[in-house]
């Protein structure tokens, strides 16, 4: 049998801010792995790093130092290009607000990434229903984010993200902006998503009680990942 690949794989990552004269080390050597089918939980205070590290993860920020590596892709040698494209093929969004185009809708809005991939409308309109109706949305699915709930919003941007069958979720506070019964259903919808595809999820979170529903947890501390118990 083939060694499973990990879809992430973070080998040293370091990242510094400059500060006044001197520099922030925010990550000073991080090392991880995320294999398929996997949630994992990114648990740590506010500023010691969870956004930068996702940002370095998704290949929106480049790090100073280390390799970060999708799929076994190294994607530290690679232009900005074909960062682009690794990312817009193999890895999906979730943010704490929806960010969903507001002329569009919940249909529309799932549809684009797959449009901007190259699929036909007929395709991508079926991939995009069978999507909304698996997390409960097609009775909404002609309605636009301000005629939605928050949740409902929620469910459509992660609908959105999995849209081209990404390898890797990045979740960066997906149910900070909810109340605890909606936060329940996005986080619910996520996770069914995570076991029904393999997809393997990092979501960062504050809520203790949903970290503890994932399959591992990771905290930063002093720059370095750790793995809770
Ligand atoms: N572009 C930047 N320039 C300078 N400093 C930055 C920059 N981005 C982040 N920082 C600093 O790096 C630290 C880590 O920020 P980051 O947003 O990754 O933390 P976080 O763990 O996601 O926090 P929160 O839970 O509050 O969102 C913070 O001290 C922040 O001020």
């Amino acid at each position: 049998m083939n060694e499973p690949i990990p879809v992430l794989t973070l080998s040293g990552v370091t990242r510094r801010y400059s500060e006044g004269d001197g520099f922030l080390e925010i990550l000073r050597g991080v090392n991880g792995q995320l294999w398929p089918g996997q949630a994992v939980a990114l648990v740590a205070p506010s500023g010691a790093g969870k956004s930068t590290l996702l940002h370095i993860a998704g290949l929106l920020e480049r790090p100073d130092g280390g390799a970060v590596a999708i799929d076994g892709w190294d994607a530290s040698g690679l232009d900005d290009r074909a960062r682009t494209a690794l990312r817009r093929d193999r890895i999906g969004f979730v943010y704490q607000f929806h960010h969903l185009l507001p002329e569009f809708t919940a249909l529309e809005n799932v549809m684009t990434p797959q449009l901007i991939a190259g699929l036909n409308k007929a395709e991508a309109r079926e991939r995009a229903m069978e999507l909304l109706d698996y997390l409960g949305l097609s009775p909404r699915a002609h309605h636009r984010p301000s005629e939605l709930s928050g949740g409902e919003q929620q469910r459509v941007a992660i609908a959105r993200a999995v849209a081209n069958a990404p390898a890797l979720l990045l979740a960066d506070e997906p149910t900070g902006n909810l109340d605890p019964e909606t936060a329940e259903k996005v986080f619910s919808a996520l996770m069914t998503l995570v076991r029904a595809t393999g997809l393997a999820a990092l979501i960062a979170t504050h809520n203790l009680e949903l970290a503890g529903r994932m399959d591992r947890r990771w905290t930063l501390r002093n720059g370095l990942l750790v793995e809770l118990e």
